[in-house]
């Protein structure tokens, strides 16, 4: 039934349609006046089949005020008589193109900053999440996640400040205390983590790639690069990397969309691939062949202990993209309702 293809979208609703009864690959477009169904049926605002007019849907009544960021209140639950479950985003976002990017060096946990084009790329990612809900946001310990993240941010819908969070001692701790509940609930926290740090790439850090191939051979620098347990030397393999990458994650991480809150993660090509093949259950053989570029952000939604990747939302005005659970639907409502 139709009907309850859409319960399964967005919980509980009003269809005002025609009822139609079809299965399949329904979806839920937004628009002003609420959600259209596209059922297949649908064409320009009316039923192929029936010529009902009027295929809007609203999510039920619900005041869903969306994130408090900093206090750990979370608002995704709304009050939907049907389906309580809490869904949630994650936000993947590799960095920017760095200067060693630039230059084809091996970069590891050397601290290297963006690019000019490593700027830009991580502003039009900010384009494409900017009506995506972000709560707290983690990155790494090294500049070029963080640049990445705040220059996203400065794109985002919500004018939520992002602030780096101390808490390194008891004084940086004290230091960095905000004192207004208000402002609070316009900051979204960020929490740096060297866990999600590159790879340790050992004595290759700063190495030319192009010239470490011919030097020692392209199957061994391939080997280095690409295989999951061959550390190259002195440094991580990708299966040391994703150990503490990925114990973060579940330990500091998944808690947090577990309690409903959006999330956003910036990190690093090995990191991410490392957290991607948690997320997506890869083998190691899968993950060899995982490539991830710089800037572009990778949506999953997070529900029942479950990851769904919803790949990477194209642009911000793209329809859909915020369509893919109740509760971004919602949220872009408000956000709609804000802006106009
Ligand atoms: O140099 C690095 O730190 C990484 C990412 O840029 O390189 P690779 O893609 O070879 O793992």
């Amino acid at each position: 039934m139709a009907a309850a293809v859409f319960h399964q979208c967005i919980g509980a609703i009003q269809v005002h349609s025609c009822g139609t009864e079809k299965s399949g690959n329904s979806s839920l477009r937004f628009t002003s006046r609420g959600f259209v169904i596209d059922c297949g049926l649908l064409r320009k605002g009316t039923c192929s089949s029936h010529r009902c007019k009027l295929h809007v849907i609203r999510a039920c009544t619900s005041d869903a005020s969306v994130m408090d960021p900093i206090s750990s209140t979370s608002h995704n639950a709304i009050d939907c008589s049907q389906n309580t479950s809490i869904e949630t985003a994650l936000i993947l976002i590799r960095h920017g193109e760095s200067l060693w990017n630039e230059k084809n060096l091996f970069t590891g946990c050397v601290d290297v900053p963006l690019t000019k084009r490593g700027v830009e790329e991580a502003v039009e990612a900010g384009k494409r999440i900017s009506n995506i809900p972000v709560d707290m946001i983690f990155t790494s310990a090294l500049i070029r996640a963080q640049m990445t993240a705040m220059l996203a941010m400065t794109q985002h819908h919500r004018k939520k400040v992002p602030i780096v969070m101390h808490d390194e001692s008891k004084e940086a701790k004290a230091w960095n205390q905000i004192y207004s509940e208000e402002t609070k609930k316009q900051s979204i926290p960020v929490i740096t983590a060297w866990q999600l740090n590159e790879r340790m790439y050992g004595e290759l850090q700063g190495l030319n790639k192009q010239e470490t191939a011919e030097r020692y051979g392209k199957e061994k620098v391939h080997e280095w690069r690409r295989s999951f347990d061959i550390p190259p030397p002195n440094g991580e393999s990708l299966e040391m990397c994703s150990q503490r990458a990925v114990a973060y994650f579940r330990e500091h991480i998944e808690p947090h969309l577990q309690s409903g809150k959006h999330v956003m993660v910036a990190a690093h090509g090995n990191s991410l691939r490392s957290i991607i093949m948690y997320l997506e259950k890869l083998t190691s053989q899968e993950v060899i062949s995982l490539e991830l570029s710089t800037g572009i952000p990778l949506l999953y939604i997070y529900t029942e202990g479950k990851f769904m990747r919803r790949g990477s939302p194209v642009g911000a005005t793209e329809a859909g993209v915020y369509a893919y659970n109740r509760t971004l639907a919602l949220y872009r409502q408000e956000l709609d309702e804000m802006l106009h």
